[in-house]
């Protein structure tokens, strides 16, 4: 049986502005291969510059590829294939609070993934939005908000909600938890579990935080300078890190706690 995502043999290389004969290209990801199946998280870890971003956007189809191939469930995935894509893969954004439009309803915002993609009529439409705002543990009122008026957490859960409103099988997040306090991170993480249960998305987290990737991930990913240096079982890689940067990556913070699954109820107080 296919993997739900296979990526072979992906790496990409960005090309100089100027082409200055001394100018040099600049290799972000060594060609890397790797698996996910259906309702797995995947951590993506490494130092600043090692490839994580430039690795999320390839798979979220964000950014093009110079070489290899990705394979969504035994189906080569197309970059110019824009809806088939979409309909599968989403992003969240690393700074989710500013990649809201200022100027729309949350409404108008959340229906967008929806009209460049579906078929949908514009009552489907609504009926959609009001199910993701409630699925992220909104009211179907805060539609008609505009995102100055919502907490930190709430933006999050709204971007959430945009990433999840054409139930992709895949939810590309890259430091998406960045500048929430810890409470609100557990219950946005909470929350990310609740709706891979409910609907079987798969994650792939690009994320700095030890503690997150022990607790939500089923496999990790390190990168090193472009070079995919560990992908396995997360509890193979906990049992195993004894390389020093390895060890580092995953041991890092880990002062910092974080309440999982620790009061419902909260959800929806931020
Ligand atoms: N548009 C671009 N043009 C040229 N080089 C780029 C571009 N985007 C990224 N790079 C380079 O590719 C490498 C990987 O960058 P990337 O942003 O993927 O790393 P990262 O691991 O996500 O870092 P961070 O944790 O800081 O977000 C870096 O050397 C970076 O300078």
């Amino acid at each position: 049986m296919s993997h739900l995502l296979e990526v072979k043999n992906l790496g990409k290389t960005y090309r100089p502005r100027k082409a200055w004969p001394w100018s040099q290209k600049s290799v972000a990801i060594e060609p890397i291969s790797f698996h996910i199946d259906a309702g797995e998280t995947l951590a993506v870890m490494g130092e600043t510059g090692s490839g994580k971003s430039t690795l999320a956007k390839i798979i979220a189809g964000v950014d093009n590829p110079s070489s290899g191939e990705l394979w969504l469930n035994g189906q080569k995935l197309h970059n110019q294939h824009y809806q088939q894509r979409c309909n599968n893969i989403r992003m969240i954004f690393q700074d989710s609070e500013n990649s809201l439009n200022t100027h729309l309803t949350l409404r108008k915002q959340l229906e967008e993934p929806l009209k460049f993609n579906t078929d949908l009529t514009a009552q489907e439409r609504n009926e959609k939005v009001d199910i993701a705002l409630r699925r992220v543990g909104m009211l179907t009122e805060h539609g008609e908000f505009y995102p100055h008026m919502l907490s930190s957490g709430q933006k999050q859960r709204v971007c959430i909600a945009r990433a999840i409103i054409l139930e992709p099988q895949i939810v590309v997040a890259d430091e998406a938890l960045v500048g929430l306090d810890p409470s609100v991170r557990a219950q946005i993480i909470n929350l990310m579990l609740d709706l891979q249960q409910d609907m079987g998305i798969s994650y792939i987290l690009v994320t700095h935080s030890p503690q997150i990737v022990k607790h939500i991930a089923d496999k990790i990913l390190i990168l090193y300078r472009g070079k995919m240096i560990v992908f396995d079982k997360t509890d193979i890689v906990l049992s195993d890190d004894q390389q020093p940067y390895v060890h580092q990556l995953l041991h890092d913070h880990l002062n910092k706690q974080i309440k999982f699954k620790s009061d419902k109820a909260k959800k929806i107080a931020d």
